[in-house]
């Protein structure tokens, strides 16, 4: 199933509550919530207590991107604001297992991520032990950057693997998406797509209505 995840980050802070509540009443199966620690990524985003208020807005699924190092110590943090599922970078954990079982503890999904620079044989002894595997397709820190066209390979990897491994998680792509390069990812392998700029810019119902048309037909 295609999942439609917009990234918040390229909301209005000034009425988070709302854009929230509208791309949901839009059709947004997931809200794509990105959490940076200044020290993992160069900019600093929003926390917990955010999460927790933002929770109030919504029902959908809260996709938890954690951009911070050492995740393992804030993963009962952000289960108790209300995340549903939560995806690490396997850069940022210096014991990507633990991470994972401390994740699944508190009976959370759980994702793993890489920077564009890491190679996916770095990802490749955790893939049975996912639910979703994320894709970044541009050095994670910021919305509103280009999109980053190897990309398109590390999906098709990971699809590859999944066959040959006999797995079935999923693969969500995150950095630079947009109404043009939307088919190139599904046709890839992707089918979580988080997009923040290209929903938030504009008329963000029509946005989201946009690229769930183009997703409904892979
Ligand atoms: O993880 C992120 C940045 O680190 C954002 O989710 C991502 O960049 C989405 O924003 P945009 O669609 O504007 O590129």
């Amino acid at each position: 199933m295609n999942i439609l995840s917009p990234s918040i980050l390229s909301a209005d802070f000034t009425k988070l509550g709302e854009e929230i509540e509208t791309i949901d009443n839009a059709g947004a199966e997931y809200i794509h919530v990105d959490v940076m620690d200044g020290m993992f990524v160069p900019s600093i985003s929003y926390g917990m207590p955010v999460i927790k208020s933002i929770r109030k807005s919504t029902g959908k699924v809260f996709d938890v991107h954690l951009m911070i190092s050492e995740p393992i110590r804030y993963i009962a943090d952000f289960a108790a604001s209300g995340a549903d599922m939560i995806t690490v970078h396997v850069e940022a954990c210096s014991d990507v297992v633990a991470t994972i079982e401390k994740i699944r503890e508190y009976k959370l999904k759980v994702g793993i991520t890489l920077n564009p620079d890491t190679p996916v044989s770095a990802i490749k002894p955790y893939l049975n032990r996912v639910d979703m595997v994320l894709i970044m397709s541009v050095n994670p820190g910021f919305g509103g950057q280009k999109f980053i066209t190897s990309s398109v390979d590390k999906i098709k990897e990971v699809k590859r693997l999944r066959d040959e491994l006999n797995l079935s998680y999923d693969i969500e792509v995150d950095g630079g998406i947009n109404i043009d390069n939307l088919a190139t990812v599904l046709e890839a392998g992707a089918n979580v797509i988080v997009a923040g700029s290209a929903i938030f810019r504009g008329d963000a119902v029509e946005n989201v209505k946009k690229f769930k048309s183009i997703m409904s037909v892979w």
